[in-house]
C-alpha cells in the first residue's frame, strides 16, 4: 500500500542498542527499518527519526539514493547517542526497551520520549565511573583540588619574601638543605606568627613545596603547618628553595623515645600535666597506643590523598605543642602518586633502618610515571596493583616495636633487629620463638607489653610488619583495629569482635586461598559432581598450558585470562614507557612561586578573568 508523502514519518531501529547485553560497544552497523522487510532506498526522501537529544539530530532528510550513505548517517547520530547514554546512563539496554520505535506508518502518533529512561546497566556503569573517579587516590577529588582549590589558595594567603626573616638557631641540616628556626623581621602581630622554620632546599625542595602544598589543602592535621615556599635565585648561589613552617615544636619522637622516661615523657606533654598514677606495663600501652593512634591517623590523612611518605622515622615525627599531637615533617622523599610526582619506581631515597623489605613503594615492572594526564587517569589501578601505602605501614610498624623493646632504639639494636628478622624471613612470630627463650628480662617485657588484652597488640604489630606489602594492613584498617578500643580485647562487644573477624579475614593470603580452593574442588570433584578431576588439577596447577595436552573448558577459560592479563600489563607498560621516552619537564615546578609578586597578580587577573567569561 503507498501512502501519501505528508503522512507518512518513517521510524528506523538500529541494531546499535544490545549496548546493555555486549557492555559498552556501540554496534552501529546497520539500520533496518522496524517491522518491515522492505529495502532501505524504500524510505528515500521521508524523514529519518533516530532517537536523540538535540533537536538537529533528531530528524534530518535523507537525500542520499546510496544505502551506505544512509547508515553511515544514522551510524553518526547513534555514536553520539550512544555517547549521551553512556554517562547519564539512559538508554541503555535492548533496542525496544529503550526506543520506542512503534509502527513504521504512524509512528508520528506515538508519545514523545522525554529521553530520560534510566536503566540498571547504565546506572551501573554511571557508579562504576564516578567509583573510579573517587577510589585512591582520588582522580576527581585531584582535579578539583590542583585546577580550584590551589588557585583560590594562592590568591589569598599571605607571601613572604627573603627579606622578611632573621635566621636563628640552625635546627638540623640534611643532605638536602638545611633547617632553621626563624621569625619575620617585622612582626605585624607576633603572636599570630610566633616563631617559624625554614628549610633552604636544594632540588627537592620543589617537591617538598608541591607535597606541603596538597598536603595542606588535604589533611592539614597530619604533618606540621607549612606556610609559604618559594624559589629563590642568586648569581652566588642559583636556584635555592625555601620552605616555612610554623614552630611545632622542640622535640621529636626520636628525641622522645631516647629518653629514660620514655613513654611517661610523652603522656606528660599530650596530658599538659605530670600524671601520678602508678607506673606500669597497662599505662606505658595506652601511651603507646596513642602514639600510634595519632601516627595512623596522620598517615592515613596522607595516604588518601595519595601521598607516600617513604621516611617514615621517629626522626621525622615532631610533637606538635600547639596541637598536642605528633605530627609527620620533610615530606622530601614523598611520592605523589595521584599525578605521579616524585614517583620513579627504580630509584629510592629510603633510610634503610625503616624501610620496607620491597624497597619500592611500586613494583618495578611499572614505568616510571607518564605525562600527568596519563598518570591521573591511571592512578586508582596503580594504586590497587602495588599498595604503595604499605611502604610507610612497615615503617610505623618498625616504630611500634621501637616503642615495646627499649633494645631496639638505638641504631645498632635496630639494625641487628632488622638483621634477625630477614633471617626469619620477615616473619615476625617467627622471630618472637627465636629470640623469647633466650630474651632479656627487657625483652619479656616487651612481649608481654603487646600481649595485654589477650596479644591484640602483637595482633596488630604482626599485621603492619610483613614481607609482602599486600599482606600487611592499611593506615585506615589500622585504626579501626580493637586494639585502639580502650577496653581491650575481653570486654570486645559483638560488633567489635565482628569487625576483628573481619580485619582477620582480610589479612589473610588469597594466593593462598586460592589454592586451597582448587584442592578443596579437587577433592570434591568427580565428573559428575562438577569438581576438577587430578588431571585438571594439574592443569590448574601449572597454569602455563604444556604441550598438546587435550583442551578442557576450564583450562581454555584459564589460559585465555592469563593470556589476555599478561596482554594488557604489557601494553600498558610498553605505551607507558612510549610515553616517558618524550623528554619530561618539572611541569608542575610552575605552580611554585617566584619571589616577585607579578606572578600573584598575573594569577589574580586570570582568575577573575576565568570567572567573568564563565559568568558571560
Ligand atoms: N615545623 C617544625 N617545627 C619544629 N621543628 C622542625 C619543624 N620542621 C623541622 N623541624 C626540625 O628540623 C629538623 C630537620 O628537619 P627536616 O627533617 O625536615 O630536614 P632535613 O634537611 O630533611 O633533615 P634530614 O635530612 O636529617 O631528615 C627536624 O629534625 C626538626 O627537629
Amino acid at each position: 500500500m503507498e501512502l501519501a508523502p505528508h503522512k507518512v514519518e518513517t521510524s528506523f531501529c538500529s541494531d546499535m542498542a544490545t549496548v546493555g547485553a555486549r557492555g559498552i560497544g556501540i554496534g552501529v552497523n546497520k539500520l533496518h527499518p522496524h517491522n518491515s522487510s522492505k529495502p532501505t532506498s524504500r524510505f528515500l526522501g521521508k524523514r529519518l527519526r533516530i532517537k536523540s537529544t538535540s533537536e538537529s539530530q533528531r530528524s534530518a532528510r535523507i537525500t542520499s539514493s546510496n544505502p551506505k550513505t544512509l547508515l553511515v548517517f544514522a551510524a553518526g547520530g547513534e555514536l553520539i547517542n550512544a555517547a549521551h547514554d553512556l554517562f547519564v546512563g539512559v538508554g541503555v539496554g535492548l533496542p525496544c526497551t529503550v526506543m520506542e520505535c512503534g509502527d513504521i506508518i504512524y509512528r508520528s502518533t506515538l508519545p514523545k520520549s522525554n529521553g530520560l529512561t534510566l536503566t540498571t546497566p547504565g546506572a551501573v556503569l554511571a557508579l562504576g565511573a564516578l567509583s573510579y573517579l573517587w577510589a585512591t587516590p582520588g582522580v576527581a577529588p585531584g582535579f578539583f583540588d590542583m585546577f580550584i582549590l590551589a588557585f583560590v589558595e594562592r590568591l589569598f594567603r599571605p607571601t613572604y619574601r627573603k627579606d622578611d626573616f632573621v635566621l636563628g638557631k640552625k635546627l638540623g641540616e640534611g643532605a638536602f638543605g638545611v633547617v632553621y628556626r626563624v621569625s619575620l623581621a617585622k612582626k605585624p602581630s607576633s603572636k599570630k606568627d610566633g616563631d617559624l622554620v625554614l628549610k633552604k632546599a636544594t632540588e627537592y625542595g620543589a617537591v617538598e613545596i608541591w607535597m606541603n602544598e596538597r598536603v595542606r589543602r588535604a589533611c592539614a592535621n597530619s604533618c606540621a603547618d607549612f606556610l609559604y615556599g618559594f624559589l629563590e635565585t642568586s648569581p652566588k648561589k642559583g636556584a635555592e628553595y625555601w620552605l616555612l613552617w610554623r614552630f611545632e615544636g622542640e622535640a621529636t619522637l626520636s628525641d622522645l623515645m631516647l629518653s629514660k622516661e620514655f613513654p611517661y615523657n610523652v603522656e606528660t606533654m599530650i596530658t599538659g600535666k605530670v600524671q601520678d598514677s602508678p607506673k606500669g606495663l597497662e599505662r606505658e600501652n595506652r601511651i603507646i597506643q596513642t602514639i600510634m593512634r595519632q601516627l595512623l591517623f596522620a598517615l592515613d590523612g596522607l595516604h588518601s590523598t595519595g601521598i607516600v611518605h617513604r621516611d617514615i622515622k621517629p626522626q621525622n615525627i615532631i610533637f606538635s605543642e600547639g596541637s598536642r599531637t605528633f605530627k609527620i615533617i620533610d615530606l622530601g622523599a614523598a611520592a605523589d602518586l595521584r599525578v605521579g610526582i616524585n614517583y620513579i619506581p627504580k630509584e629510592f631515597l629510603l633510610d634503610p633502618r625503616y624501610a620496607a623489605p620491597e624497597q619500592y613503594i611500586m613494583s618495578t615492572q611499572t614505568p616510571s610515571a607518564p605525562s600527568a594526564p596519563v598518570a591521573t587517569a591511571l592512578s586508582p589501578v596503580l594504586w590497587q596493583m602495588n599498595l604503595p601505602d604499605r611502604f610507610d605501614i612497615y615503617s610505623a610498624g618498625l616504630i611500634f616495636l621501637q616503642m615495646a623493646f627499649p633494645a631496639l632504639r638505638t641504631d645498632s639494636g635496630l639494625i641487628q633487629f632488622n638483621r634477625q628478622l630477614k633471617r626469619c624471613d620477615y616473619d615476625l612470630d617467627a622471630w618472637r620463638k627465636s629470640v623469647e627463650p633466650r630474651a632479656s628480662l627487657e625483652l619479656r617485657r616487651g612481649f608481654e607489653l603487646l600481649d595485654l588484652d589477650g596479644g591484640i597488640g602483637w595482633e596488630l604489630l604482626t599485621s603492619m610488619v610483613r614481607y609482602k606489602a599486600r599482606q600487611r594492613t592499611s593506615a585506615k584498617a589500622a585504626l579501626a583495629h580493637p586494639y585502639f578500643d580502650r577496653e581491650g580485647l575481653l570486654v570486645l562487644s559483638f560488633m567489635q569482635k565482628l569487625r576483628l573477624q573481619f580485619f582477620r579475614a582480610t589479612q589473610q593470603d588469597y594466593g593462598e586461598a586460592a589454592k586451597w580452593i582448587i584442592q578443596l574442588m579437587a577433592k570434591s570433584g568427580t565428573k559428575k559432581e562438577g569438581g576438577f578431576t587430578e588431571a585438571q588439577l594439574q592443569d590448574l596447577r601449572e597454569i602455563q598450558p604444556k604441550g598438546k595436552k587435550k583442551a578442557s573448558p576450564q583450562r581454555n577459560a584459564l589460559a585465555s585470562a592469563l593470556r589476555l592479563q599478561r596482554k594488557v600489563i604489557r601494553t600498558l607498560n610498553e605505551s607507558m614507557d612510549e610515553l616517558n621516552q618524550r623528554r619530561k619537564s618539572l611541569w608542575w615546578s610552575r605552580w611554585i612561586p617566584e619571589r616577585n609578586e607579578v606572578r600573584k597578580y598575573i594569577y589574580t587577573s586570570f582568575f577573575f578573568s576565568f570567572l567573568f567569561f564563565f559568568y558571560v
